[in-house]
């Protein structure tokens, strides 16, 4: 709790004082960790919402916040550095005994008008405050609230339809509500002491009682309170939903290099193209593909081509390395990726790759399970510098991007 005389606001300067009601135990919510209001929301507790509207309206002074007596650990945890910036008080048995030990507290700095808020209530706005803190005259309170939008039905005791009740008029009524302090204090006093300790089950109902008008304000749809256990997940799925997403698209990349050897073709992207040397290496040697089957591994942090398909395991001599980047893309796949694009550049002096462009291009479509746009195959000589530039091999780099599903973690 924090000095009161820095939270002091007064008449004059306008500010109105707030009663935020956080005692309940949250029996129908039934959360075995802890009362709804410190449940985590949007990965902050219900209240430390709703404070943070409140502390950050400039229209807003003093704040007392009623807790539960066991609460105290829990409301510093959840309020975090704003718990400095309120009044906190112990509670009382029932929401109206709570929200009058609130109004005690805030005797002292005496505001004109004090709005009364659930603390289970985090998605009241700007607006709403500024309609009900409008709407206190004098002698008025200021209720918000929505017209009636289902049907309604009397129960008998049978668990049959009694009669339907007309709905005419008929309003959901919603906090913050507002007063004149010092009237709504005179209606809890009084009720107080004639033993009326848990009958009203709002401030409104007080505020009838006790024959203050209440004029009715435009409440908000979004202003709903968290009573069950399923309001708190929607809440967080809400808000959770409202959060900047950060697609888990990755990028691997992958290079490879073959020496020649005499031949009569070489295999590049799964073409063979005629030529008076081969690449020489433990399966065909297709230098283009076993880049990409690293680009491929490598978006899902599975190791690489020597990993999968080790050179020393005689099965793989010799094999068209088609079937290394159908198994890279398998695991993908399996992963729940898909491949976005991949580029593969050759860099090497002869053959000469562009007439077979096209057929490299199928052929990786085939191969990934993708449209040949999404493919991209390059070359460029190595301007008869190093190893490629001599013409003793041919190098490959390549790049694939996958998206996986859900979103990159925080
Ligand atoms: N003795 C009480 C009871 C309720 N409240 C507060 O009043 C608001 C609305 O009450 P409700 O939704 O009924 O909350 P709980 O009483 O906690 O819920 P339940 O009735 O399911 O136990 C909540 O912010 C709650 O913490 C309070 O301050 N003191
Ligand atoms: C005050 C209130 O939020 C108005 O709708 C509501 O009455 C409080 O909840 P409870 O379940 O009646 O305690």
């Amino acid at each position: 709790m924090t000095d009161a005389s820095a939270n002091r606001a007064s008449d004059a300067d306008g500010k109105v004082g707030v009663v935020i009601v956080a005692a309940g135990r949250g029996a129908r919510a039934g959360q075995a960790d802890g009362p709804k209001q410190y449940q985590r929301i949007g990965g902050r507790a219900v209240i430390a919402h709703t404070l943070e509207t409140f502390l950050s309206h400039p229209r807003i002074g003093p704040v007392v916040v009623a807790i539960h007596a066991d609460d105290a650990e829990l409301f510093e945890r959840a309020a975090g550095a704003n718990a400095k910036r309120v009044f906190a008080v112990t509670g009382g048995s029932s929401r109206q005994a709570s929200v009058r030990l609130g109004l005690l507290a805030l005797r002292e700095s005496a505001p004109a008008k004090v709005l009364v808020h659930d603390a289970v209530r985090p998605f009241l706005d700007v607006g709403l405050i500024d309609r009900t803190i409008d709407a206190i005259g004098e002698r008025q309170g200021a209720l918000p609230a929505l017209p009636v939008a289902d049907t309604l039905k009397r129960e008998s005791a049978t668990g049959m339809i009694e009669e339907t009740v007309s709905r005419a008029g008929l309003h959901a009524a919603q906090t913050p509500q507002g007063f004149p302090f010092w009237p709504l204090l005179a209606a809890h006093e009084k009720a107080h002491h004639l033993g009326k300790t848990d009958e009203f089950t709002d401030d409104a109902a007080i505020a009838e009682w006790a024959r203050i008008p209440v004029k009715i304000v435009t409440g908000s749809p979004d202003n709903v309170k968290l009573t069950w256990a399923r309001d708190i997940a929607m809440a967080d799925q809400r808000l959770s939903n409202a959060l900047p997403r950060f697609p888990d698209i990755r990028t691997g990349n992958g290079y490879d290099v073959h020496a020649f050897e005499p031949g009569d073709h070489v295999t590049l992207c799964g073409v063979a193209i005629p030529y008076d040397r081969k690449l020489s290496g433990h399966s065909d040697a297709d230098v283009g593909l076993h880049a990409l089957t690293d680009a491929l591994l490598a978006t899902c942090g599975a190791g690489d081509i020597g990993t999968h398909f080790p050179p020393s395991d005689p099965q793989w001599k010799g094999v068209a390395s088609k079937i290394f980047v159908e198994h890279a893309a398998k695991l993908v796949r399996e992963r729940g990726g898909r491949i976005a694009n991949a580029d593969i550049t050759l860099i090497c002096e002869a053959p000469r790759v562009g007439p077979h462009r096209e057929a490299m291009t199928e052929a990786l479509a085939a191969m990934l399970g993708i449209a040949p746009e999404r493919i991209s195959i390059k070359a460029t000589t190595n301007e008869k510098l190093g190893f490629v530039g001599r013409g003793e091999g041919i190098a490959a780099i390549a790049t694939a991007s996958v998206v996986y599903p859900g979103d990159v973690p925080a």
